[in-house]
């Protein structure tokens, strides 16, 4: 069963470098609540990992499958990443917390340069970093790019993913894995699928691996920090981009206006901002079977997050260049993180 947040996630916190980083509860004094943290046992590994990467090549799917649940969205549309977010696996010797960023790139506009801006300032704020790359291709300019923003410092692991797709000839693989190689030579390189949550061991042991003796951060059952509105949110705007062609994909925003629970349904407004008219008309359809669908398809899938019965009522609002108003980014929720 999942375990989410209902509104922000009950920790004793302390900000560091915009990583939202709980202190160890056990350390809090004793009249606040532990919220069901454990304390560590000795030689307990503890951290925060980044995963970092082109967009597109796998980010968002691995962080799904290395917790075990849909706390992420992914789509075969570049940039599907918008916000950072938390997915926690607790195992008997380690937590790790993976932070997922949005794949970075050069940005276009105030929203691209956000996203950019937040992956970098997740990279300089975690423990570890997975530098996530498409394995089925060498290593081109992008991954480049990113490589060099990657600090010096940080531990690091090189995860070619996708290798259900890599090349079957050895010595072509082991070109493509010497071309990543070469971006970080010291760093260990590990093949696997994010489709295939049995090829993931290895990741996991050398992620492991760099972390530091820590304690618990999170209660063991919760599988993400983000509040269920905003995984709610983000599975409309996922179906969206299923959905939708060309240029309304990335102009899209949604924003989860009503919630509503009784004992048999959970009732669920939520409004779909898009830039141009043009767009509001695509996203409606034909006689709204195009929302229609969006809908029907985003219920199931909430209903598979909360485990109960949906209904979901979506509108369609314009609101001109929301992706260039810092105000209206604002209030959509996306902000530069420091
Ligand atoms: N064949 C194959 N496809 C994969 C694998 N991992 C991810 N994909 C597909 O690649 C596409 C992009 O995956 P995402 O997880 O959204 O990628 P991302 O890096 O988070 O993308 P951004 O949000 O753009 O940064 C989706 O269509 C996934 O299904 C894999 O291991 N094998």
């Amino acid at each position: 069963m999942v375990n989410l947040p209902t509104d922000s996630v009950p920790t004793v916190s302390g900000e560091l470098d915009g990583i939202e980083r709980p202190s160890n509860p056990s350390a809090a004094p004793e009249d606040l609540p532990s919220y069901g943290i454990p304390t560590a046992p000795p030689g307990f590994k503890s951290g925060f990992v980044a995963l970092i990467g082109r967009p597109n090549v796998g980010k968002s799917t691995l962080l799904n499958a290395l917790v075990g649940q849909k706390i992420a969205i992914t789509s075969p549309v570049a940039q599907t990443t918008r916000n950072r977010l938390q997915g926690i696996l607790s195992l008997p010797e380690a937590q790790i917390i993976w932070v997922d960023t949005p794949g970075i790139h050069k940005p276009h506009h105030r929203l691209g340069e956000i996203l950019v801006h937040n992956a970098q300032a997740a990279m300089a704020a975690v423990d570890a970093i997975l530098f996530v790359v498409d394995g089925s291709v060498p290593a081109g300019r992008g991954d480049a790019f990113i490589a060099e923003r990657i600090p010096a410092h940080s531990p690091c692991v090189i995860v070619c993913n996708k290798s259900d797709l890599a090349p079957k000839d050895a010595q072509t693989r082991q070109a493509h894995q010497e071309s990543y190689q070469a971006l970080r030579p010291q760093a260990p390189v590990v093949w696997v699928s994010g489709l295939d949550p049995s090829s993931l061991d290895p990741l996991l042991r050398a992620t492991i691996d760099l972390l530091p003796n820590g304690p618990y951060y999170y209660p063991p059952d919760l599988v993400t920090d983000q509040p269920e509105r905003f995984i709610m949110a983000e599975l409309i705007r996922e179906q969206v981009l299923l959905h939708t062609r060309e240029e309304v994909p990335h102009s899209v925003a949604v924003n989860i206006d009503q919630v509503e629970e009784t004992p048999s349904l959970t009732r669920i407004l939520a409004t779909l901002s898009v830039e141009r008219d043009s767009q509001k008309g695509i996203l409606i359809g034909k006689r709204g079977e195009m929302l229609k669908q969006i809908g029907q398809a985003a219920r199931l899938q909430i209903q598979k997050l909360i485990l109960g019965k949906v209904y979901l009522e979506l509108f369609v609002k314009v609101r001109p260049h929301w992706r260039r108003s810092e105000r209206t980014l604002g209030d959509l929720g996306y902000r530069a993180e420091t």
